[in-house]
């Protein structure tokens, strides 16, 4: 069930808002180097990263065993040895995420695990399609299985500044999602200035978005941790605006046990505890689940398992 209502559309809510972008960029740079994480406490991180995924396959060549691949991965995201020895039973990813047409394939692979299909949509990745398809395209999505959907929205409007065209589209969007949950996709590399992330966080959030998510992976620039901050920073506004909690996904160009745990950090730091479970918190990445097993390896063995132990993900 959808957790943030909304509002209007509030353009007062973010129109004064201005980003030191060195200041953020300062604050970023110290996300990565805390030393203060002992080793047990890796490995629980690393853990609770597992838990946050949403395991994902996008790719022109995606077929319906592969996804059955994925799906197996994500209900058993680490050898079981390596739990047992850890004493964690249980342990899934948050979800899968794909294609339209692979929601089906998941939704039997994943039978009755409990894991959530998140399917993308709106003409993903650029979203350059009329909104009647894309709106289509989210029904569609639902009718296969999908449990939460994946939007992207129409990147010129913010770059003109359209804020009330952003809003209707977002809108139309999650009326369309029902009692799905929707992630807003902004494609924050393509948004020129971390102003404009910040206004179409906003603009997001108060059109009843559950996540926001920064990227497809298919834009040049993909999550980076100052862009990260910026959006987490519009959530915590937002929710001192309205009440309302809503959700962060980094998504593009996250592969290693170092980046989970970077961007573990500055939820705990920026937003809270609550901002570290997969009600609130998701990581999309089609390759950081072998990095972050590799470590697991090391932290119960002492040694790195050989790379085929690792076969996917
Ligand atoms: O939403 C998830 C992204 O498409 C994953 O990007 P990635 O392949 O760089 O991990």
């Amino acid at each position: 069930m959808s957790t943030n209502p909304g509002t209007e559309l509030r353009i007062d809510g973010f129109a004064d808002i201005r980003i030191n972008t060195p200041a953020v960029e300062r604050r970023a740079a110290t996300l990565p180097a805390r030393r203060s994480l002992k080793k047990d406490h890796q490995a629980a991180w690393l853990l609770n990263a597992i838990r946050c995924i949403d395991l994902t396959t996008l790719a022109g060549d995606d077929t319906e065993d592969r996804v059955a691949r994925l799906c197996a991965k994500a209900r058993q995201p680490v050898a079981p040895d390596l739990l047992q020895a850890m004493g964690v039973e249980g342990l899934t990813t948050g979800a899968v995420c794909v294609y339209p047409t692979m929601v089906g394939a998941a939704k039997r692979a994943l039978g009755n695990s409990g894991i959530p299909v998140a399917s993308v949509a709106t003409g993903f990745p650029a979203g350059l399609m009329p909104l009647d398809l894309r709106l289509a395209e989210i029904r569609y999505a639902l009718d296969q299985g999908a449990d939460e959907i994946d939007i992207v929205i129409t990147r010129a409007y913010v770059l003109r500044g359209e804020w009330s065209a952003l809003y209707d589209e977002l809108r139309a969007m999650r009326e369309a999602c029902g009692p799905a949950r929707m992630k807003a996709i902004l494609a924050t590399g393509d948004l020129k200035s971390l102003e404009n992330v910040a206004k179409a966080s906003h603009v997001a959030m108060q059109a009843g978005s559950d996540w926001i998510k920064t990227s497809t992976g298919k834009e040049g620039v993909n999550a980076t941790l100052p862009v990260s901050l910026v959006m987490c920073r519009a959530i915590r506004d937002y929710r001192d605006q309205t009440g309302h909690t809503v959700g962060f996904k980094p998504a593009g160009g996250l592969r290693t046990a170092k980046d989970a745990i970077s961007w573990q950090v500055m939820m705990h730091e920026e937003l809270g505890r609550d901002w570290l479970s997969p009600d609130l918190f998701r990581i999309g990445a089609s390759s950081l689940l072998g990095d972050i097993e590799r470590q697991i390896s090391h932290h119960v063995t002492g040694r790195y398992a050989a790379a085929h132990r690792q076969a996917i993900a």
